[in-house]
């Protein structure tokens, strides 16, 4: 049985994202996959992104990773395959943007479910030793099994700019203003100081919950060096029209300094989430080496890339 793609989902700074189907001997589809391509050539970022989400199989809360091979396309050019379970339900980015449309702003009980859903996820990532490094809406898919209130299973996606960065280290990218991930999304240490550690991936969870809730981004900003001196300067405008459970756990996402800016653990046990839990009648609520080399402004080990 061979993978057919069928039409292209998207692109990538790497190549196409396609939707692709297994047909049996029957001439029945046995199963829908999307696929990630690219010429081999330029193929890193992405066969990278194979190894990471072998490490991550098994949680729900993670898109998963089915197989990855090398094909010949019609210019006799290798092309890497990268086949992913298919979202059907388009990204968070799509559901943000098609509520403001229908002006129907997200209940608050939908975002903390949602907001659960994306803790389980950087959780399991955490704890396997990588940091995201670019959670936004446009990276979180959506699964059409939604609950019986009409609300859908979230799963990170798109690991391409991940780092290896086990407990009590983080990355630096040596230089400020460098970021990995997404400015917008991006927390004040990774502009001052290049600092990347799990705490990245805690601030870029509060901005896209905040952005559910709202259906704006959180920065207000004329251009790129404004963004920047706004993150590393200002304190991001916390949403007043929603409860006081809702801006503590905000408060919490965004605290300056990343040690002690809360973990996906303690997030997990905050009201905001504990209280949706209990609300769901029922729970569906759902490498690279390093070596040691020096400590950074914030206590935490730096690590070389060997
Ligand atoms: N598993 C999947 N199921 C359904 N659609 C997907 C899947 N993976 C990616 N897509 C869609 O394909 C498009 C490109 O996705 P991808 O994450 O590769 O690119 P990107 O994030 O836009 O680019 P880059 O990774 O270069 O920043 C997006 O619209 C995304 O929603």
């Amino acid at each position: 049985m061979a993978w057919k793609k069928l039409y292209v989902l998207g692109a990538g700074s790497y190549g196409k994202v396609y939707y692709a189907v297994k047909i049996d001997s029957y001439g029945l589809c046995a199963s829908v996959a999307a696929i990630k391509c690219a010429d081999i050539r330029r193929s890193i970022s992405l066969q990278q992104e194979a190894q990471i989400l072998k490490t991550l199989k098994g949680c729900p809360y993670v898109v998963q990773f089915f197989e990855a091979n090398v094909s010949i396309d019609d210019g006799n050019i290798p092309i890497y395959n990268l086949f992913l379970e298919y979202a059907c339900g388009g990204s968070l980015h799509d559901l943000i943007i098609n509520s403001k449309k229908r002006m129907i702003k997200m209940s608050e009980l939908e975002v903390r479910f949602y907001a659960y859903q994306l803790l389980k996820g950087i959780q399991h990532v955490h704890k396997k030793g990588w940091v995201h490094c670019d959670i936004k809406p446009a990276n979180i898919l959506v699964f059409d099994n939604a609950n019986e209130c009409n609300m859908h299973k979230l799963k990170l996606a798109d690991f391409g700019l991940s780092l290896k960065v086990d407990d009590g280290m983080a990355y630096m990218t040596g230089t400020p203003l460098s970021n990995r991930g997404t400015l917008l999304y991006a927390p004040p240490e990774s502009l001052t100081h290049g600092f990347h550690a799990k705490a990245y991936d805690i601030w870029s969870l509060g901005c896209t919950v905040a952005e559910m809730m709202t259906g704006s981004c959180i920065w207000i900003y004329h251009d790129t060096k404004d963004l920047q001196w706004k993150i590393m300067n200002e304190d991001p405008m916390i949403p007043s029209n929603v409860s006081e459970i809702a801006r503590d756990f905000l408060y919490r996402c965004f605290i300056k300094d990343p040690r002690r800016r809360w973990t996906s653990e303690q997030l997990l046990q905050h009201p905001f989430i504990q209280q949706a839990l209990c609300t769901s009648s029922s729970n569906s609520m759902p490498e690279t080496q390093v070596k040691t080399a020096r400590v950074n402004p914030f206590g935490c080990q730096i690590p070389v890339l060997v």
